[in-house]
């Protein structure tokens, strides 16, 4: 096992960080690119292991994708050889094989692809058989599980040749994901209509255009909390946009609260401390992926908060839920499942000397707790786990300068 031995650092000099790129802005360009008939123009796509995993595929288009544990990667690219009408193998990690797919198989079954469970039924391993002719346009899928299975869908249903009548059942998680999928399909020529809870997309072709990918909002978010929890500090993150696709972006109005103000120029976002105003609650329905930065600011900072909508959390690249509660844990701080799914996040009273942070093969686990830097000597174990999304990310935190000297 490899550890990261982060210095205890609360104050430091104004910083720039150069940030990555989004993999999920990367990934969908990437598969949209791959069904448009003529040559875009994309740049600054991710480093992010996800992404270069889907660059792999797509150029080598081995007979087994094996998409290590990007779930992106795994969703979009199963409906891809759907539609491309290719025999597959579609498997990943031990994990990504314990990642429900059942509601995405079965949409695509139901329009006409023949897939088969390899191992256990509604799990990778798949093997597809191709695409046997459309069968229906109009599918039922739950909104509650993955976003990503709508994503899937929506993307190959310009290709479809009766086109996509989706039809979203009951409440719908990560919405932002879906919005982000339809936009970026919007700005590649695609017209589309969401109405209440069926989005259609009729027969038509993606049309080449230029597109360049923008930094990565989740990513930023464990900037955002190093500034929040530290004594004193700047940061300027480079490549951000105040109108993002990336739900992510809600990071600015929930640091609002917890000390750290935004200011947005054509460059980027300038960082820095305001006092804490408080944050009560939050609902991370349609921003998961920053539960785990939120909870850690809050023990840290001693905010107790009530978070609600971390459901989709126990199925990603561990139990989130689980895995926080036992790291939280290392320093007195707790998050406590109540009534209907309401979670409390009770904050420390008190930091170690030093504390070890497990990161359950999560890159969000690695990313997330190293804000406690600010309090503590912290040793992150397993550090590589940031490829997946933020190679450069322990690059970037030695970019960070004391100022105490
Ligand atoms: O579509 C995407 O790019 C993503 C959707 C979200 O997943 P769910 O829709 O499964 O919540 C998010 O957690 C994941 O990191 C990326
Ligand atoms: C959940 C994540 O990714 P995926 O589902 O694409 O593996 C993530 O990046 O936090």
């Amino acid at each position: 096992m490899t550890i990261q031995i982060l210095p205890q650092l609360s104050k430091f000099k104004s910083t720039t960080i150069p940030l990555p790129s989004s993999k999920s802005e990367s990934n969908r360009v990437l598969v949209i690119d791959a069904l448009t008939a003529g040559d875009n123009q994309i740049s600054n796509l991710a480093e992010a292991r996800d992404t270069q995993t889907m660059i792999r595929l797509l150029e080598s288009n081995p007979p087994v994708y094996d998409v290590l544990d990007a779930g992106t990667t795994m969703r979009f690219l199963t409906a891809y050889a759907t539609i491309t009408n290719q025999n597959k193998v579609m498997t990943g990690t031990a994990r990504m094989c314990e990642r429900p797919i059942g509601i995405l198989v079965d949409a695509l079954r139901s329009i006409g692809a023949e897939i088969h469970y390899m191992n256990k039924e509604g799990y990778p391993p798949l093997a597809i058989h191709g695409f046997k002719g459309q069968k229906t346009k109009h599918i039922k899928v739950r909104g509650d599980v993955s976003s990503q299975y709508v994503s899937a869908l929506l993307m190959i249903g310009p290709m479809l040749p009766q086109g996509l009548e989706l039809e979203l059942e009951g409440k719908v998680g990560s919405r932002t994901y879906i919005e982000m999928t339809l936009e970026l399909m919007a700005q590649f020529g695609i017209t589309y209509t969401w109405v209440d809870n069926i989005i259609v997309v009729a027969p038509q072709s993606y049309q080449p255009t230029s597109f360049s990918v923008e930094s990565d909002w989740s990513g930023a978010s464990y900037w955002f909390s190093l500034l929040a929890c530290a004594e004193e500090g700047e940061l300027f993150l480079r490549g951000l946009k105040e109108n993002s696709l990336q739900g992510d972006s809600k990071i600015v109005e929930i640091m609002d609260s917890l000390g750290v103000k935004s200011e947005f120029s054509s460059e980027g976002i300038r960082l820095t401390k305001q006092p804490v105003k408080g944050l009560k609650s939050w609902d991370f329905t349609h921003c998961p992926d920053l539960a785990q930065t939120v909870a850690v600011t809050c023990a840290i900072l001693g905010q107790k908060t009530e978070f609600t909508g971390l459901e989709s959390l126990r199925i990603k690249e561990t139990d989130r839920i689980l895995a926080l509660q036992q790291e939280l844990a290392k320093f007195n701080a707790q998050l406590v499942e109540g009534a209907n799914e309401v979670f409390t996040l009770i904050p420390s009273v008190e930091i170690p000397a030093e504390i070890q942070i497990h990161t359950y093969d999560d890159h969000r686990m690695a990313m997330a707790f190293m804000p406690l830097m600010t309090k503590t000597k912290v040793i992150i174990e397993d550090p590589e786990v940031v490829n997946k999304s933020y190679p450069s990310f322990w690059k970037h935190v030695g970019l960070l300068q004391d100022c105490n000297v």
